[in-house]
């Protein structure tokens, strides 16, 4: 199972949060405004205490209920303020957040289809899932509260801290005292939170990569009684994952229990202190109502430090995953910029001296291609046959550069593969895969996904050479829906839809990785015949892994230990190759 790349060293919480900028931006605004109406909010709660000091220290003790009416309206002011400052907050980042989310999504799904193709061999799909679903809402969740709520609570803990002096200073001291040993904690306990969070984070995409592979192979485990053992695979992870959720729980409750214990016991000593003082007369009652009741105010921004801590953490681990997907090198990295289009020098498809490697292969193994020399004359079919594992599939996939090789050149019509434009090599040379992928759309659209302005007739005779006249007895025609969330087809039948797919755009290339392997001999050689007929200029290599297939091509290479060790008509080859007599009569098996 491919895995997700180990992750970069680890970098602080703000280098990461800060690589957001560029999508926070546009809504620096919005977060502003967000910002300064939580700040009024907090601020307005603020007063509160003093106006209590006034109405304990005037009309209380004057006992004159008259003057009573105004600081209470003003109380109530203040509260309804409050009430509405942190209700626009809320209303104004909405929207911004939610197109800044579509955003981000936009750019890794977009960047997705961009990486190569050994980026994806690398990387669980499960790993790239939960990082465009669970990442981006704890990004989103970062920017509408920790990080207004870390500038907001900040100022309203520096504020109280100074009304709290200016009240009595002796009283905000003894307050204040367990303030260093916080600090010392929170980055003690940041440091092995972030820890914790990331590994979360991964495990939590190895458990959506163990869901997605258990639904798309159902039929696979059912059928080999193994969805026991992968229920159990299943539970083993989600048990890691809750392991590791309540280690985070572990630290966050440690971390609640002293950053609450610690000023509950100081404010505790204060009140102690400010009634004696009280007594004494050093002070006065409304003094100390003030007092304390701005110490409790400054309780939630305390006490919500673990958690926005907590929470910042992990929308950095969120953002550094994002960010592992967004800084891997495209597929076009390397390209050379002097791309050219092909001269109409008829040519065909050369191989010339092509090496290969798979980027993950152990360090000691020979490379897979070892110098591949081969010509596919134009408008010739050449078969492609080999044991398995030989590397056909591998060789078929460096024409049109889902791979590059690591050694010699590939040219069509004379030119070097890689002195074409991507999209405009693309055009050229069209691929069917043995393996059909049909993807949730109607036929039509599946088809002409192989050339998009193609109109109506040549999506008809595209079906038509691939055999694949089943369609028009579809429930809707080619309007029908198939894939993953449509109609259910067989094998073969998705097999002729992907070759029609592959055919529909007349390319002048054509490689197909043993795209008939589920057809019966007798459709086969109607799909042959036919795709004879219609793409008589079309150089086309066909890897095939039966005789079957081999007759109806021109000649035949056959690949053996990483090179072409033999070109020639079937019939030549049978008589004057050993190894080809012998992989033909099954003796060395072609799907050994
Ligand atoms: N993405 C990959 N990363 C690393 N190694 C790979 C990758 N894909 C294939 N291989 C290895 O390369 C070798 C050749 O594989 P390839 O699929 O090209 O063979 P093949 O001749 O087409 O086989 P078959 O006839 O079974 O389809 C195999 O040993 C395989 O394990």
């Amino acid at each position: 199972m491919p895995q997700h790349d180990t992750p970069a060293a680890p970098r602080s919480t703000i280098r990461s949060l800060l690589r957001l900028w560029p999508y926070a931006r546009p809504i620096r605004w919005y977060l502003t405004g967000s910002t300064v109406s939580a700040l009024l909010a907090s601020l307005s709660a603020l007063l509160i205490p003093l106006v209590l000091r006034h109405i304990v220290d005037g009309p209380v003790a004057h006992r004159d209920t008259a003057a009573l009416w105004a600081p209470c309206a003003l109380l109530l002011l203040f509260g309804l303020l409050e009430a509405g400052l942190f209700g626009l907050r809320r209303w104004m980042l909405a929207k911004p957040l939610a197109v800044l989310e579509r955003r981000m999504r936009g750019d890794l799904y977009a960047r997705l289809q961009r990486l190569p193709v050994s980026f994806h061999d690398r990387w669980a799909s499960g790993q790239l899932l939960s990082r465009a679903t669970s990442d981006m809402f704890t990004i989103r969740l970062f920017l509408a509260f920790p990080l207004v709520f870390l500038i907001v609570n900040s100022t309203v803990f520096l504020v109280g801290t100074g009304i709290m002096f200016s009240l009595d200073w002796q009283l905000a001291v003894i307050a204040m005292l367990p303030a260093a040993p916080l600090v010392v904690l929170c980055s003690y306990f940041e440091r092995r939170y972030s820890a914790a969070a990331r590994k979360a984070q991964d495990q939590n995409g190895d458990l959506a990569t163990v869901i997605e592979e258990s639904v798309l192979g159902i039929r696979i485990l059912k059928s080999f009684g193994r969805h026991r053992t992968m229920a159990a695979r299943y539970r083993a992870q989600a048990v890691e994952l809750r392991g590791t959720e309540l280690l985070k729980a572990r630290l966050l409750a440690n971390l609640w229990a002293v950053i609450v214990g610690l000023p509950e016991v100081a404010l505790g000593t204060a009140l102690a202190v400010g009634v004696w003082q009280v007594a004494e007369g050093h002070t006065t009652a409304g003094t100390l109502v003030g007092f304390l009741s701005t110490a409790l105010a400054l309780r939630w921004p305390i006490e919500s430090l673990g958690w926005l801590l907590a929470y910042s953490n992990e929308a950095a681990t969120a953002t550094d995953r994002f960010f592992e997907v967004l800084d891997a090198p495209l597929a076009d990295a390397g390209d050379r910029p002097a791309a050219t289009d092909l001269t109409p020098r008829r040519d065909g498809l050369r191989f010339e001296g092509v090496r290969f490697r798979y980027p993950d292969a152990p360090a000691d193994s020979p490379d897979l291609l070892q110098g591949v020399d081969l010509h596919v004359r134009p408008g010739e079919t050449m078969a492609l046959v080999g044991t398995t594992g030989s590397g056909k599939t591998t060789l078929t996939a460096l024409v049109p550069r889902l791979y590059d090789t690591t050694g010699g050149r590939i040219t069509l019509d004379g030119v070097d593969i890689r002195d074409l434009p991507r999209p405009r090599l693309r055009e050229l040379v069209s691929m069917a895969f043995e393996e059909p992928t049909l993807f949730s759309a109607s036929v039509r659209e599946n088809v002409l996904m192989g050339a998009p302005d193609a109109d109506d007739d040549a999506l008809d005779r595209a079906l038509r050479t691939a055999q694949a006249d089943f369609v028009r007895n579809l429930p809707e025609g080619t309007a029908t829906q198939v894939g993953e969330q449509g109609l259910s087809l067989s094998g073969g039948q998705r097999q002729r839809l992907a070759l029609a797919r592959a055919v529909v755009g007349s390319p002048e290339f054509l490689i197909l990785d043993d795209p008939l392997s589920a057809l019966d001999v007798h459709t086969e050689a109607l799909v042959e015949a036919a795709l004879r007929e219609v793409l008589a200029d079309t150089t086309a290599l066909v890897v095939a892994h039966r005789p079957s297939t081999v007759q109806l091509a021109d000649r035949v290479a056959l690949l053996e230990d990483g090179r072409i060790t033999a070109v020639g008509t079937h019939h030549d080859l049978l008589e004057s190759c050993p190894a080809y007599r012998e992989l033909m009569s099954g003796e060395r098996s072609l799907a050994r």
